[in-house]
């Protein structure tokens, strides 16, 4: 099972794969961008050099993804596979931009992707209060740094990426304390099957 966990920045997702990694020690835990060498040489030149042109910040996370099923996806498809983040924020994060149309972005990932989708998505999703508390706490690189309502902007669309990508996805309370919402996600896990 290729399962994704997903959410804007500060709702939990790096908490939830570690403590899913306690639970799981055989699955394969994994990360979009940088889930692979070449990806994380990507994924320093978008978050860290920042690119200008739109067009070619969209490439880079596309050729990150691409290099992610190939490298990691696909050869780990009949185990367990917990990725944070994954297409579903590749489609969200660009159609806040408006640069690009849904039409074009999912013709765009489905090229990337080979058609190797997520089998289900766990959307963390965060209240505005909570999240300017997190935000606070936090040192922000490029992306981060645009602001809360930038920030709202994309959560609203990582459900709607999930909707058009077709991806069965649970929304999840990112304010439930840690443990629940592990179990939260290890009885989708259990249910929707292990491997
Ligand atoms: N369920 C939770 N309740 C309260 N605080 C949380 C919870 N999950 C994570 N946090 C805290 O919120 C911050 C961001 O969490 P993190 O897992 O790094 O988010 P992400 O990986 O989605 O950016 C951290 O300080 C973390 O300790
Ligand atoms: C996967 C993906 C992420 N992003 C953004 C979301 C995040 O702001 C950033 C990297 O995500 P993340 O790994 O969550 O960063 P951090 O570990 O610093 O919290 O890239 C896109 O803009 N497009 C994409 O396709």
């Amino acid at each position: 099972m290729y399962l994704v966990l997903e959410g804007i920045d500060t709702a939990g997702k790096s908490t939830q794969m570690a403590a899913l990694r306690e639970r799981f020690p055989d699955a394969c835990f994994t990360k979009e961008p940088g889930g692979t060498p070449a990806g994380e040489r990507i994924r320093s030149l978008l978050l860290e050099t920042g690119v200008r042109s739109e067009r070619a910040e969209m490439l880079l996370f596309l050729a990150d993804r691409s290099e992610h099923i190939e490298e990691v996806v696909l050869p780990h498809r009949s185990e367990l596979i917990v990725s944070d983040r994954s297409v579903i924020s590749g489609m969200a994060y660009a159609m806040v931009k408006q640069a690009f149309e849904p039409d074009e972005l999912l013709h765009l990932n489905r090229f990337a992707t080979g058609g190797v989708l997520p089998d289900f998505a766990v959307v963390l999703k965060l209240e505005e209060p909570e999240l300017r508390r997190r935000l606070a706490g936090k040192e922000q690189d490029a992306i981060e740094s645009r602001g809360t309502e930038y920030l709202l902007a994309i959560q609203d669309e990582l459900e709607r990426a999930a909707r058009l990508l077709g991806i069965p996805t649970l929304v999840i309370d990112a304010a439930l304390d840690v443990d629940t919402i592990t179990e939260q996600i290890e009885e989708i896990i259990i249910t929707k099957g292990e491997s």
